[in-house]
């Protein structure tokens, strides 16, 4: 019984170009399960309450202890409690989508998978779809199939809530993804990075000389470089939105949405996730660029020197360039660069040790310029009852950057 070929995902292996992209399954809510389903003995559904400190915390330790590792399993995600509160309660987000499996004795928060609304366009069409994420189970409790039951149960308060589609990532291939991506890391501080293990020092080089290859100024360059405020919700609301029309597939923000992922609120989160700044005309005062990034650290697994990474994450960013007549990639190529040379001055400022993007969105533009080096992880894009064409990765068949660019106008946290 491969969990898979019950639920509508595209079949490994189709090659032929789909014709007429969409869902391929009508649920019929009427007939969708009331209740939670059966569950192994000794084991119930809860559903967290995240506005409840304690309850938080039993996912903080559930996910620091037990969710995404390397392949060498030297490091592992360690999601805030502060990052949690942003990722799972964004607008419009429902408690019944954080679903927790207690054991029934112990009362021991053991599994946990989630999900939040999003309105996802792909190509013309736009879906009001959920995106699940934080799937884990406790390490006592692998391999006993646990997860096909989470993600029905998770599936089933989607389609209880009238939302047929979603949209998720992974490291691991599955059926049919969508997109895949590459990981790409920009070291801050190299001789943290190498004492952690996670950057070799090339055959021929020298520490000397990789920390002088990743330095960086104390101060940005770009004129009228600030952070985001309050006021610049409406303008950057208008440039994203316009911006990630360029892809195949991107999230719909309200101006809800853009104040929450991209506005840090000082008083509601004790320490900030988000960095968000925008480039004003001092003359106009007009929003002609902005940037984002998250912090998301990584423990590391059995380190004498560090127990953490801090990694910045990019996040959304858009300009006005290829809104000017007849500018060229090119120039988008060097107005990306510059800004992105300024998160990097940013990203040191606030101490971080290295910064983090996909090949998604324009970022192939950049990449090579601000000295990424490509990563041994992908990220691979799934949608679940959703037929659609595959959308460019930004990674060619040989796995390098393709200078073309990428379809994907969707970051997942
Ligand atoms: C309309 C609304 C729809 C909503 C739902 C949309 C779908 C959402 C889908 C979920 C989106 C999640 C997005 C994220 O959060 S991705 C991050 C996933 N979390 C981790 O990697 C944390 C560390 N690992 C673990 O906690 C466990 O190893 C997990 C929980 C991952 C598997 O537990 P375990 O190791 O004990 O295995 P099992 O015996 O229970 O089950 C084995 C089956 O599970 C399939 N498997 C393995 N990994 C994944 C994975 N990442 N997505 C989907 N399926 C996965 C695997 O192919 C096999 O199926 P089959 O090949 O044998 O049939
Ligand atoms: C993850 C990730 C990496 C790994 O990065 C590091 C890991 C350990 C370190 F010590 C370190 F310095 C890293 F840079 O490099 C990346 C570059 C670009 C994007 C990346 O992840 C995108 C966000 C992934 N979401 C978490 C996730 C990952 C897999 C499945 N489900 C959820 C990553």
């Amino acid at each position: 019984y491969k969990f898979w070929q019950t639920q509508p995902v595209g079949k490994l292996g189709d090659k032929e170009k789909i014709e007429k992209e969409g869902p391929f399954k009508e649920i019929d809510i009427e007939q969708v399960r009331k209740e939670p389903y059966p569950m192994a003995d000794g084991f119930e559904w809860v559903t967290m309450d995240l506005l409840d400190e304690e309850e938080l915390k039993e996912v903080f330790e559930l996910l620091y202890g037990h969710y995404v590792e390397d392949d060498e399993a030297m490091f592992r995600f360690n999601y805030s409690k502060s990052f949690l509160k942003w990722a799972l309660r964004s607008p419009g987000w429902k408690r019944d989508w954080h679903v927790g499996l207690r054991a029934t004795q112990s009362r021991k928060l053991v599994a946990f998978i989630s999900a939040i609304p999003v309105d996802l366009r792909v190509r013309d069409k736009v879906l009001k779809a959920s995106e699940v994420n934080f799937l884990v189970v406790h390490k006592k409790l692998r391999s006993k199939r646990l997860t096909p039951v989470l993600i029905k149960e998770i599936t089933r308060r989607c389609y209880l809530e009238g939302v047929f589609q979603a949209i998720y990532t992974a490291g691991v291939v599955l059926p049919k993804p969508i997109s895949t991506c590459r990981y790409f890391h920009r070291s801050i501080d190299w001789q943290k990075l190498h004492d952690v293990g996670f950057s070799p020092l090339p055959k021929g080089s020298k520490p000397s000389y990789q920390v002088r290859k990743y330095q960086l100024p104390d101060h940005t360059a770009t004129k009228g470089l600030r952070a985001m405020e309050h006021k610049d919700i409406d303008a950057v609301h208008d440039l994203l939105t316009r911006y990630l029309r360029r892809f195949d597939m991107s999230p719909e923000f309200s101006k809800e949405e853009i104040e929450h992922w991209l506005l840090h609120k000082p008083k509601e989160f004790e320490e900030q996730v988000v960095w968000s700044y925008v480039v004003e005309d001092p003359q106009t005062k007009s929003i002609y660029d902005f940037f984002s990034f998250y912090c998301l650290e990584s423990s590391v697994i059995n380190n004498p020197i560090h127990t953490n990474v801090r990694a910045a994450y990019l996040f959304y960013y858009a300009t006005e360039t290829v809104f000017f007549p007849d500018s060229s990639r090119e120039d988008l190529k060097t107005c990306l660069n510059a800004l992105i040379n300024d998160a990097l001055i940013l990203a040191k400022k606030y101490k971080f040790d290295v910064f983090n993007a996909l090949t998604l969105q324009d970022n192939a533009l950049f990449l090579d310029q601000q000295k990424f080096g490509g990563g041994d992880g992908q990220l691979h894009y799934y949608l679940y009852n959703y037929n659609a064409n595959p959308i460019a990765g930004g990674v060619d068949a040989r796995n390098n950057v393709d200078e073309a660019g990428s379809g994907v106008g969707v970051v997942m946290l």
